[in-house]
């Protein structure tokens, strides 16, 4: 349904130099972020179109945008006029519909994390795409345009440090939302480890294992938060994730190499730090917003200039579909204690 803004029409072709129409599904914390980034940070792109099936939240985020349609139903929003392109923003089990709606248009997405949360969606994910006969899904794993992420990677790339042995990484949030669940801190969060890994290393993930404290935090029983999940590498890498939902003092990623001929760390400090009487100290960012702010910035430039192009950018529907089969592995980790090994399905156009 229409609730504010222009009718829709029959898409027409975009006139040349004219900016990518992007609709944008989803008017929640981070559709409104993308939403003020495209209008008011990246070049090359307007909104045209917000969808959300809560139609206030929609309106509210299309006002003051001009000639932007706010609608509660997604599929009207591929529809509208103007749009060129789709970004993604509603939660996990929406994504799948969504996708499959705009491939079949032809339409290209950037599609948050996780592309698809089970792997079989993920994988008529894959399959449509390729029916479609193009790249058109860029996948929201925003770590890869992150300037310290990309800095490791072409360390390790260079073979700098010698060859990877193990990964340390720390994934810290402040506080969960109240329906998150004790599955959620794979599938939600490590999700992005998984991730960071298979694309800092260029190796897939073939085994993970999941371990708990005998007790979680006070306050959040039923979540047992903290956990560590350890996942091995096709190249003989050992990664350790310590996963803390409701750490309550910030958001830290941090990952450090441990390498033949050395180590690299990154994610240490993102604040102002003082030298006071005698002390130093630092910030912490609160949240992702914060300390992914110029990586989320990079990515939608990255994304609509490959777009405008006719490319995708960052991780592929291929990469959210691993990243699925990794996180169905570490649920199922979680739930056993067991180590459980992962195969990917065959790749399509591969032998
Ligand atoms: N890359 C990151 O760092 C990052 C950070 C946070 C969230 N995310 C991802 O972004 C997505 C959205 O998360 P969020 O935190 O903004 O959630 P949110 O709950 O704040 O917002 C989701 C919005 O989507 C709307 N919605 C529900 N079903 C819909 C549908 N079928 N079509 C369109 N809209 C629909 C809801 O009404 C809500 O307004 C999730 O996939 C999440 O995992 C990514
Ligand atoms: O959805 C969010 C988001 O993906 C953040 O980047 C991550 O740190 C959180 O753990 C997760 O819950």
């Amino acid at each position: 349904m229409s609730i504010s803004g222009s009718p829709s029409g029959a898409p027409a072709a975009r006139p040349t130099g004219a900016p990518l129409g992007v609709a944008v599904l989803g008017a929640g914390a981070m559709g409104a972020d993308h939403v003020h980034r495209l209008d008011r940070v990246v070049s090359g792109a307007r909104v045209a179109a917000v969808a959300d099936p809560d139609g206030e939240r929609a309106k509210t985020l299309a006002a003051g945008i001009d000639g932007c349609l706010a609608v509660t139903e997604p599929l009207a929003a591929l529809d509208a006029a103007g749009v060129d392109a789709v970004l993604i923003a509603s939660p996990g089990p929406a994504h799948e519909a969504a996708l499959l709606a705009a491939l079949d248009r032809g339409l290209p997405v950037l599609c948050e994390k996780p592309m698809v949360p089970d792997p079989a969606g993920a994988l008529r994910v894959v399959a449509a795409e390729e029916c479609a006969g193009r790249p058109l899904v860029s996948v929201g794993f925003m770590r890869r345009f992150d300037a310290e992420h990309q800095r490791l990677k072409a360390l390790l790339d260079a073979r700098e440090l010698g060859e990877p042995r193990l990964l340390h990484c720390r994934h810290r949030n402040l506080a969960s939302h109240p329906y998150f669940t004790e599955e959620m801190l794979i599938s939600d969060s490590v999700a992005h480890e998984f991730d960071a890994a298979r694309w800092l290393l260029g190796q897939e993930i073939t085994a993970v294992q999941v371990f708990r404290p005998t007790a979680g935090l006070p306050g959040h029983d039923g979540l047992n938060d903290p956990q560590l999940v350890v996942f091995e590498t096709d190249g003989g890498v050992v990664v350790d994730v310590e996963i803390l939902a409701n750490g309550g003092f910030g958001y830290q990623v941090q990952t450090e190499a441990v390498c033949t001929r050395g180590t690299a760390r990154i994610g240490e400090a993102h604040g102002l730090m003082t030298n006071i009487a005698g002390r130093w100290g630092g910030e912490i960012a609160q949240d992702y917003l914060t300390r992914f702010a110029d990586a989320y910035d990079r990515e939608l430039r990255a994304w609509v200039a490959a777009t405008r192009r006719g490319a995708t950018t960052g991780a592929t529907s291929w990469d959210g579909y691993a990243a699925a089969e990794v996180c169905a592995a570490g649920v199922r980790a979680q739930r056993t204690g067991q180590r459980v090994p992962i195969t990917l399905a065959p790749r399509p156009g591969r032998s």
